[in-house]
């Protein structure tokens, strides 16, 4: 019996704080990753966004080894401890390897030594991985292993809090680290803190672990079942085998390919792998989602960076978890009991499928916002096209006649300037509020704000210095960013709504649907979806794009549209299934008791063994 409080086990408290701080560590790390690529290892803007899908696509990837782990081998509640460890160490080697001073022999501010720190930080971002993705599908699963079939009420509210404490964890250090990393620091030379940005997520980590640890006299830890995934693995292929030996017409039919595998598998076994094969197969379309979903970190925050508002952009990156934190309990507790009341079905599968038709219609709305930016935006000769910008200093108006066969784009400023003997810089800067011309004891200072993505020219007469600082005629070359980032609000909130009825509902239906020795791989094959969704953000993104990027939004929006309606085909077809009743009702079928059964499936393990090695033995008497 379990110490509960309000209905619910007290152990959960443990899971749930776990959880914030967990999350707090890898979306505090992520939030800095990219600056610290670019500014720090001084990556370009591709490398850097590769690496990092890459790495968000490997963290999505590595649960499938947390579940096998944890499955088979050491149970839930190990696998949990030892892999935060490796987490643990990993934001420790990220943090240490973003410490210039340790190769900044000549003490300029930049490391010496890039090689050191690329190769400290790839191996933090691979022990992260394996950790972060390792532990995943164990603790959401762990989780849910504390209620009791009773609980099941509890065991949906549970769903819905674990994913606000994500999502506060996100809130919080996508907030705090950005501001870390802004302080400065060092020994030898003060530079941006990434020690600080990288170490705060790494204390947390350890905070999660030794959490974690203070709860473990009161969690229910059940117990690894042998070598599931490999008993698994042999018995689809058996039935594979069995299938194509008896692929004559003259063997009967029968009703499921995994039946083949009935005259050397346990029934209860191959009832098992059907259950999870059933869901796997739903999964199929889902990565999907995934793709447009995981664009919000790099399309969007790149739309973002050609509009306006200065602090609406602190808000954008953190509107997410904001509206999380607010829809998941009115849906949970308003709009899901609301449409129960009006007698409609609204199944699982079904808000998963109008999650995905939300995400669609942000893109929607999204492709909007681009049509609206691109109306700002200059005209930028395409690849078959030249530009030519005609300064004209000469008092009266010239013509410039083109041959019409050609495209050129014209701007011409109608400008006087004095001397032809002048040099021409660019000066790219951010926060321009003040700008001084100097030239020995004179200077033309300009005090006025320049907008964020403009980009003036200053023509500067010879005689300015003796002259006066009025002759000097300022030129906007293009105009500042004028599409308010505010505009972003609504995709962002389709995008929320979407993940709240997809991502919340799908965590609580891969968990109800799996078999209980292989709850944590199907959680595993949930979150593989995402892993899938990046990799295809990160093709399309080295492939060719569209030469628009609002055409781009509409063919995902589309893409995801068409996704919807495949997989609320699939999801037709799909019958809700309780995994212990269908596992009692076989064994009621056999006529065993829980432990006959255990017993006989050892007696079968034995027996495969056995097998073997009289094979082993005939195969060396040949
Ligand atoms: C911060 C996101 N809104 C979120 O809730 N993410 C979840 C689901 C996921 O991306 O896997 C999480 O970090 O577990």
């Amino acid at each position: 019996m379990t110490a509960e409080c309000c209905g619910y086990p007290i152990s959960i408290f443990f899971i749930v704080v776990n959880e914030f701080c967990e999350r707090f560590s890898y979306y505090g790390m992520r939030a800095v990753l990219v600056l610290y690529f670019r500014y720090f290892l001084l990556w370009d803007d591709d490398l850097a966004t590769s690496i990092y899908h890459a790495f968000v696509a490997l963290c999505y990837l590595t649960p499938i080894l947390g579940a096998i782990i944890a499955d088979s081998w050491l149970g839930k509640f190990k696998t949990i401890i030892y892999l935060s460890i490796v987490y643990a160490i990993g934001q420790v080697t990220m943090a240490i390897s973003t410490i210039h001073d340790i190769t900044d022999a000549n003490r300029d501010g930049t490391p010496d030594n890039f090689t050191f720190h690329i190769a400290l930080s790839m191996l933090g971002l691979i022990l992260i991985a394996l950790g972060t993705g390792g532990i995943k599908p164990c603790v959401a699963a762990f989780g849910g292993d504390q209620f009791q079939e009773h609980q099941s009420r509890q065991l949906n509210t549970f769903f819905s809090v674990f994913y606000l404490c994500i999502n506060a964890g996100s809130l919080l250090s996508t907030l705090i680290t950005p501001v870390l990393r802004a302080q400065e620091c060092g020994i030898h030379t003060q530079q941006q803190c990434y020690p600080l940005a990288f170490g705060v997520p790494a204390v947390l980590m350890v905070i999660s672990l030794v959490v974690f640890i203070a709860g473990s006299g009161m969690y229910v830890k059940t117990d690894p079942e042998g070598n599931i995934m490999w008993s698994v693995c042999k018995c689809i292929g058996f039935a594979i085998k069995n299938r194509f030996r008896h692929r004559s017409s003259s063997y009967p039919k029968r009703e499921h390919w995994m039946d083949w595998a009935n005259e050397k598998y346990d029934k209860l076994l191959i009832a098992q792998i059907k259950m999870v094969l059933k869901v796997l197969f739903l999964y199929i379309p889902l990565p999907m989602f995934w793709t447009l979903f995981d664009q919000k970190g790099s399309r969007w925050t790149l739309q973002a960076t050609t509009m306006s508002g200065d602090f609406v952009s602190i808000l954008i990156s953190t509107v997410n978890p904001i509206l999380i934190l607010t829809l998941v309990p009115i849906m949970d507790r308003l709009i899901f009991p609301l449409i129960q009341k009006c007698g409609l079905n609204f199944s699982p599968l079904k808000r998963m499928t109008v999650g995905m038709l939300f995400a669609a219609m942000a893109f929607v709305s999204a492709a909007l916002v681009q049509i609206e930016i691109d109306k700002t935006l200059p005209n930028f000769p395409s690849s078959s096209e030249s530009q030519l910008k005609v300064v004209n200093t000469y008092s009266t108006t010239l013509n410039v006649t083109i041959s019409p066969n050609e495209h050129l784009l014209i701007e011409s400023f109608g400008v006087q300037l004095h001397t032809s003997k002048h040099t021409y810089s660019t000066i790219s800067c951010m926060f321009v509020n003040d700008f001084s011309l100097i030239h020995g004891e004179q200077w033309c200072e300009f005090s006025r704000k320049f907008g964020f993505g403009a980009s003036y020219t200053f023509l500067i007469p010879s005689t300015v210095f003796s002259d006066d600082c009025e002759s000097i005629t300022e030129v906007e070359d293009m105009k500042p960013n004028s599409v308010h980032m505010a505009l972003q609000i609504p995709q962002y909130f389709l995008i929320t709504t979407g993940e709240v009825m997809f991502s919340v509902t799908g965590l609580q239906f891969s968990y109800s649907q799996a078999p209980k020795n292989m709850k944590s791989v199907l959680q595993a094959g949930w979150l593989c979806t995402n892993a899938v969704g990046n990799i295809i953000v990160l093709i399309v993104a080295e492939l060719g794009k569209l030469p628009k990027q609002w055409a781009e939004y509409l063919l995902f929006a589309s893409l995801l549209v068409a996704v919807s309606i495949i997989f609320s085909i699939m999801a037709y077809f799909y019958t809700y299934i309780d995994p212990a009743e269908i596992e009692a009702q076989v064994r009621k079928e056999q006529g065993l008791e829980p432990e006959e059964m255990e017993k006989e499936t050892l007696e079968m393990e034995e027996k495969d063994e056995d097998q073997k090695n009289e094979q082993g033995v005939k195969q060396t008497k040949i």
